[in-house]
């Protein structure tokens, strides 16, 4: 059976797995919709491993062999789940592989962002470093109320490590309370509540068309002047303009993003050019350990999906 890979790049590990389970493994070296959409014909699986939508094209040109998806990331946003439903084709994700990488880099965004980490190398770069005592003064997360929009697995393992940073209190809000919310002594609250209370606001839900836009002008105006919004979930949860206005106007303090929209982000971008927005290339699951174990689990998933056993990790 046929596995069309959608880029080149996934760890060897992965491949090895999947021939070792007999597979022809047909890798898109090209990195292109065009080149994946000639090497589907025949496919078995899928494994998607890079932002390239799954929709109906490509089903077409993949044919009725389709089996399964296998989603090499916890964000399955680019593909039509109701398609591959109605198809009977099954989807797999790496769901909670990534939580402890992807709160790291939210945690070190709240860090980043509240003592002033670009403006200061800025500074150092334009030769306008100062000493005073009032200088590049930033927030403390010590002590702080930090909101959480979304306590899935990402947004309680943040939860879990911003203990040690010795915070007041957290508070999360999402679609219902969470058992596990007790052992974190988070508070589950209002949307509003968290916009008005927190001086962190964490964004670690999905994008769904309910939280599309959920960061908008309304959103940012309602928030603490001195706040800092941090964005480890997807670019299209916040209206980027909107973001760049509250930056810009100081409505809110700053801002810490791993995610935009699109991405890549172009280089000429305007919220590149806000000393008070910190930046970093969607690098929340970008450890080697991470990655690795995510794209085995992927292989381990499209087998299972392939022989009719259940999967490890389904979506659907
Ligand atoms: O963004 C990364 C993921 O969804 O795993």
């Amino acid at each position: 059976m046929k596995v069309v890979v959608t880029c080149s790049d996934v760890p060897e590990s992965a491949v090895t797995i999947l021939k070792d389970s007999n597979l022809e493994v047909v890798i898109n070296e090209d990195n292109t919709r065009e080149a994946l959409l000639k090497a589907l014909p025949g496919a078995h699986a899928v494994y998607l491993a890079s932002k390239i939508t799954i929709d109906e094209e490509i089903l077409k040109a993949a044919g009725s062999n389709l089996k399964i998806v296998g989603c090499m990331s916890s964000g399955v946003d680019h593909v039509n789940k109701e398609l591959l439903k109605r198809h009977k084709i099954q989807l797999s994700n790496t769901s909670g592989i990534p939580n402890s990488a992807v709160a790291d880099i939210a945690i070190l965004l709240c860090l980043a962002a509240s003592r002033r980490l670009h403006e200061g190398r800025l500074h150092i770069e334009n030769g306008t470093w100062i000493y005073g005592n009032q200088w590049m003064l930033g927030q403390d997360i010590n002590q702080s109320v930090v909101g959480i929009v979304g306590l899935g697995g990402i947004g309680q393992c943040i939860a879990k490590k911003l203990k040690a940073f010795n915070v007041k209190q957290i508070l999360y809000c999402g679609h219902k309370e969470k058992d596990e919310a007790k052992l974190l002594e988070a508070e589950f609250v209002s949307f509003d509540r968290v916009l008005c209370q927190s001086d962190f606001v964490i964004v670690s839900c999905p994008l769904t068309a309910e939280t599309a836009e959920l960061f908008n002008s309304v959103s940012f105006n309602k928030m603490k002047k001195t706040a800092v919004f941090v964005n480890v979930a997807r670019g299209g949860i916040v209206n980027q303009l909107d973001l760049f206005d509250a930056l810009r106007k100081n409505i809110i303090f700053a801002a810490g993003l791993d995610v935009t929209d699109p991405e890549p982000l172009p280089k000429d971008h305007e919220l590149l050019k806000l000393p008070n927005c910190v930046m970093i290339p969607h690098l929340g699951s970008a450890t080697l350990a991470t990655r690795t174990t995510m794209a085995e689990l992927t292989a381990r998933d499209i087998i299972a999906g392939l022989k009719g056993e259940s999967l490890i990790s389904p979506v659907i």
